[in-house]
């Protein structure tokens, strides 16, 4: 339910605005809010001017009119350029922040929880009427300022004119009344807008494109796309006939109050109360109220749009800022002991129960782990909560003895490195796909090289036309695909380029390679790690379903319904003839 925002909460997104504006770029937000200004009195001067003119007492010739001429139309493109320039400066700038705070937030549980989801959403689809905010708060100012300007020369010649406002007040009304015509016809046409924007974007991807030719259903796509802008155009047909209308009506009131504003101020005229010059400088303000009381309307509506636009910005602001407060203790250059967990529970938010529960474990430093279990039994959950990426709900894990909680989040996550089984596609140069697991290495080919190898995927590097050189994803120009398997092997590659980290956590991360690949890989990295148990203690997690691998880990984890059902070496839990040897047993016989 969309909830009422406090008087506080505006000034503070007001400020907000401003406070952007300023960092944004200060030379151009300072002349926008001043040529508008200026631009609001020299529109009322205009009236002012022509009086004086057709008076007499102000002589200013050919040469004087171009020079006035040109100031305001100076003034009238400079304020535009300034606007312009502020308003794309914002949108980085902002854009710039949303990306930061929401990828700065150590752990995913924000990511997670629908409410926040919906917020970044209506956030993302709104996000551009932020960039309205500010051109519409000058524009709001620059209107107020011409509507005292205004008063004060009608008052000047006759305070009954001031009740022409008056006439211009259901114009003002009405411009509610249409935007509610034009916000509720658009509402109607989200759904059909969707469905075609569905419909062209299945006939554009690579995916939906296949299912539309082998189907044939190119005319079907067709037909459904015309309906739906037909039903599109019907309630935009509907909406503009009621608007035009209710603006009409609106027109004709103010048109009766100008007429008798006119025959006013021409009476006064013909009985010598009034100059010429006084007539003509009415006949020019009072064409300008009706345009300044209805345009205040929008400008208010527009401005308020993108005030609730940027409401929603100051409150993922905090949502992600508060998320990404965490310990300020050090990490240890070298882990002595291991990773303790001492029951340790985690429920996701709005789940009916734990994902984990009650876990006891040790992780000695300079071993090899792997976890296994059924579908759904937790293993993917305890390697987040490895990574510090969620919060044990209870229970505590300590580093060393240090308690995790206490922990510099990003320092831990700095000493990670890991690959999942949903990697990220970067869609970049081969090199940087897998330089991003190290990004001091970035520039270091040899590095990036050995990455490749120690992730046996050199064989996708030779099979690329251009090398480290060449672009994936075949959106980009010259890009190309790759298969799954060859972007799981970039992504353990990425895996490798740290070359000492605390700890390595591969989550199913070579599913898609075959099993012979995969206990390859996993007997290097066995070796690897007990190579750097003196200089590092890394500690390497792996989850995996395929028992041949498994195997060699120094302590396999058998994980149940979210507990653990038994731990210890390959050989002790096949004698103990539990779970992990009923699994094992049953894996080797489909093998045979
Ligand atoms: N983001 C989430 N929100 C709510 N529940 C979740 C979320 N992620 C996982 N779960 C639930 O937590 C439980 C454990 O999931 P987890 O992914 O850890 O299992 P897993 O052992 O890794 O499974 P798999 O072998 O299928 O990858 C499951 O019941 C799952 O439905």
């Amino acid at each position: 339910m969309p909830r009422r925002t406090s008087m506080s909460e505006n000034l503070r997104v007001i400020t907000t605005m401003l406070q952007m504006a300023w960092r944004a770029d200060r030379t151009a937000a300072v002349l926008a809010f001043a040529l508008a200004a200026l631009q609001a009195v020299t529109q009322s001067a205009y009236g002012l001017w022509l009086k004086f003119i057709v008076d007499g007492p102000l002589a200013i010739g050919a040469v004087g009119g171009v020079i006035s001429i040109a100031a305001t139309v100076a003034i009238a493109y400079g304020g535009q350029r300034a606007q312009s320039r502020l308003r794309d400066h914002t949108r980085y700038l902002m854009n710039g922040q949303i990306l930061n705070l929401v990828s700065a937030a150590p752990t995913l549980e924000l990511h997670e929880n629908p409410e926040h989801l919906n917020e970044l959403y209506a956030f993302q689809r709104e996000g551009y009427q932020l960039s309205q905010v500010l051109p519409r708060m000058i524009e709001l100012c620059a209107v107020t300022v011409q509507i005292i300007t205004t008063a004060v020369l009608m008052v000047l010649v006759d305070p009954l004119l001031l009740a022409l406002p008056l006439f211009a007040v259901p114009s003002l009304l009405i411009t509610f009344k249409t935007s509610r015509i034009f916000r509720e016809s658009g509402e109607r046409a989200a759904e059909p807008g969707r469905l075609a924007e569905h419909l062209v974007e299945l006939t554009a991807t690579p995916g939906g494109a296949k299912e539309v030719r082998l189907f044939r259903l190119q005319a079907e796509m067709l037909r459904r796309f015309q309906r739906a802008h037909q039903q599109i155009r019907r309630f935009h047909g509907q909406a503009q006939l009621q608007a035009a209308g209710w603006s009409l009506a609106g027109r004709l009131v103010f048109i009766a109050g100008y007429a008798a504003s006119i025959a006013l101020v021409v009476r006064r005229v013909a009985v010598g109360e009034a100059t010429i010059g006084e007539a003509a400088l009415i006949a020019v303000l009072a064409g300008q109220v009706l345009g300044l009381v209805s345009g205040s309307g929008e400008v208010l509506q527009l401005t308020i749009r993108g005030l609730v636009a940027a409401n929603r910005f100051v409150r993922l602001q905090d949502l992600f800022g508060h998320a990404t407060h965490s310990g300020d203790r050090p990490v240890p250059q070298r882990l002595e002991h291991g990773i303790s967990l001492r029951d340790v529970s985690y429920q996701y938010d709005g789940a009916a129960q734990p994902s984990l529960r009650n876990i006891d474990l040790d992780l000695p430093a300079g071993s090899t782990v792997a976890i296994v279990g059924e579908n759904g039994a937790g293993k993917s959950t305890l390697v987040k909560l490895l990574a510090g990426l969620y919060n044990p709900t209870t229970g505590t894990i300590t580093i060393d003895a240090e308690n995790l909680a206490s922990i510099d989040r990003t320092h831990w996550q700095d000493r990670i490195s890991a690959a999942f089984q949903d990697h990220a596609r970067f869609e970049l140069l081969v090199r940087e796909a897998v330089a991003l697991g190290d990004l001091e290495n970035a520039d270091n080919d040899p590095k990036v090289l050995d990455a490749l190898e120690r992730a046996a995927a050199t064989d996708v590097l030779t099979a690329l036309p251009r090398g480290l050189d060449t672009q994936l994803g075949s959106g980009w120009p010259a890009g190309v695909d790759l298969s799954g398997g060859q972007w799981q092997k970039l992504a353990i590659a990425r895996a490798m380029m740290r070359p000492a980290p605390a700890l390595l956590l591969l989550d199913e991360p070579s599913a898609a390679l075959d099993p012979e690949t995969e206990h390859q890989l996993f007997e290097a990295w066995t070796n690897a790690a007990h190579a750097l148990r003196e200089r590092a203690g890394t500690i390497t997690v792996l989850v995996s379903h395929r028992f041949s691998t498994v195997r060699m880990a120094d302590t396999i984890v058998v994980l149940h319904h979210g507990k653990i059902a038994e731990h210890g070496s390959h050989k002790d839990l096949l004698q103990s003839n539990g779970l992990y040897a009923e699994l094992f047993n049953l894996q080797a016989a489909a093998y045979r």
